[in-house]
């Protein structure tokens, strides 16, 4: 499993101790910035982040600005994105299990380290069940492919 991470300067704090935390879980990450604390458009990092996914070169991203919003707006407008804004570690299994989400973003504002810590653990575990949930995403699919 590799994964892409990628925060604004809201996130970036938050982004350096995820992507320790992945290394300590064995997966391998890469961080594509933002490279220092300083004021950045959280586009800029959240579109290539879901772009690398689409495009197969990663197989999740995980994207972190201050409250998740404009992160999660970003990355869902890349074509074949299921990007899940997630702060709690239910909808960190369920996002899995029913929507497979791709990307997963988070608020730094919102969420402190260690339940950050816990939805990443649990959103990198879960498994997508399919079944009616197939045909659910399918359906977003069909949509995309019109535009
Ligand atoms: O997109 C966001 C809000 O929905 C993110 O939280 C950004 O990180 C935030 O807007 C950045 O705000 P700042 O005042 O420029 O630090």
């Amino acid at each position: 499993m590799k994964v892409v991470l990628a925060s604004d300067h809201g996130g970036y704090e938050l982004a350096n101790e995820i992507e320790s935390y992945l290394q300590e879980l064995g997966v391998s990450v890469d961080y594509i910035g933002c490279n220092c604390p300083d004021s950045v458009d959280y586009s800029d990092y959240g579109i290539p982040a879901a772009e690398k996914v689409a495009n197969q070169e990663y197989d999740r991203a995980i994207v972190i600005c201050g409250t998740g919003i404009g992160m999660s707006i970003s990355a869902n407008k890349v074509k074949g994105i299921r990007c899940a804004l997630v702060h709690d570690v239910y909808t960190a299994r369920v996002t899995r299990e029913h929507n497979d989400s791709n990307v997963l973003a988070m608020g730094a504002r919102v969420i402190g380290v260690d339940l950050a810590k816990e939805i990443v653990k649990t959103w990198m575990g879960s498994e997508f069940e399919g079944g009616r949930h197939a045909r659910r995403i399918e359906k977003i699919a069909e949509y995309e492919s019109k535009e």
